[in-house]
């Protein structure tokens, strides 16, 4: 059985943006649907192949394995994200932290008044965090750090980089705007973050220019939680016999994070040169329908409850797809009925 959506039926494109900003097409826009919440929706017919958004990541960090010999390290400047092959890069002379890397003296200089904002947080707590918590909850921290710090940085130059107010917020707004599924975390959960952010965050006099209130750190983390995506160097959402790669990036994207899950999804989406998210037509879209993405992997003949498991698992949500509302009341559906489980 095929999985996904239809192959794009029409070569009609519509170029990305040349310039290093974000783009929303004018034939979507945002909605409300009562048990997925914000939405995105075309407003007009969308043709596959347009581009239907070019979204800057708010902030963004390197996910990779061993970065010093890496050629997949994000140049640190926010408004580069270019990847840094490793005979052309230059790091931090504070020496902060492993994958920090800038493309030259330019990206590092445009980048300096950022980076200063996390740079002794990174070499104070880098190793010891990975060290005691492990590379997830650094990760988790690193990212907020840098979303701390964009903040700061936007609230200094005085603008919100705004692409299409009607519409779409942009910034810290829109950051602000993000679900957070706070009511559906164990409480266990929100201990153990609680402590990490009173240990990492707050108690660090270095981060006293840009870090919040713990609440509403625990805020951005359950946000951070529900909307970051993951940079794979291959399209997510096509119907396709391969994975979407190994993982390079983790970011938090204003706009894009409207965007909800479908297991039929009509858009693909893959991170640009330079680590901004690209939304993708795959199929003709009519007026009024929602415009989705997966939020995983879809190939294979993987059955509605796995899929609906992975989702729990890794998103804390119930899929309400119309995929999986088909799905769940045919014959595979039953075996997550309880009396059928022995
Ligand atoms: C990245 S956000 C998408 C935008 C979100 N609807 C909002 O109001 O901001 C992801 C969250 O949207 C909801 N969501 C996305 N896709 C869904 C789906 N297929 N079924 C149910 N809820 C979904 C879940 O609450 C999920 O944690």
């Amino acid at each position: 059985m095929a999985i996904g959506p239809h192959p794009p039926q029409s070569t009609t494109t519509t170029k990305a943006p040349t310039a290093k900003q974000s783009h929303v097409h004018p034939h979507i826009s945002q909605s409300h649907d009562p048990d997925k919440g914000r939405q995105l929706h075309a407003t007009a017919p969308l043709k596959a192949g347009n581009v239907l958004m070019v979204d800057s990541p708010y902030a963004v960090i390197p996910v990779v394995d061993d970065p010093a010999h890496s050629d997949e390290v994000l140049c640190s400047n926010g408004d580069c994200r270019r990847k840094v092959p490793r005979v052309r890069r230059i790091g931090c002379s504070n020496r902060c932290a492993a994958e920090v890397f800038w493309c030259d003296t330019g990206c590092r200089d445009v980048d300096r008044i950022r980076h200063v904002l996390e740079c002794e947080w990174l070499k104070g707590y880098a190793v010891s965090l990975r060290k005691n918590e492990g590379e997830y909850y650094f990760g988790v921290l690193w990212l907020i750090v840098r979303v701390l710090a964009a903040r700061y940085v936007e609230k200094a130059q005085g603008s919100s980089r705004s692409i299409s107010k009607e519409k779409f917020s942009s910034g810290w707004t829109a950051m602000t705007e993000l679900c957070d599924n706070r009511k559906l975390w164990p409480e266990a959960d929100l201990l153990h973050w609680q402590s990490l952010i009173e240990k990492y965050i707050c108690a660090d006099s270095s981060l006293r220019n840009i870090a919040l209130s713990a609440d509403i750190i625990l805020t951005l983390i359950c946000q951070q939680e529900s909307n970051s995506f993951g940079l794979y160097p291959k399209v997510t959402g096509l119907a396709s016999t391969s994975d979407r790669g190994e993982q390079y990036g983790a970011a938090i994207y204003p706009r894009s994070s409207i965007a909800n899950h479908s297991c039929c999804p009509n858009i693909t989406h893959k991170p640009d040169d330079h680590g901004r998210m690209v939304f993708t037509a795959s199929r003709d879209i009519g007026p009024g329908e929602e415009c989705c993405i997966s939020y995983m992997d879809l190939f294979g003949d993987v059955d509605v409850n796995t899929r609906r498991k992975h989702l729990r698992v890794q998103f804390s949500f119930t899929c309400q797809c119309e995929r999986c509302r088909a799905e769940e009341n045919s014959e595979e559906g039953w075996d997550a009925l309880p009396f059928l489980d022995d």
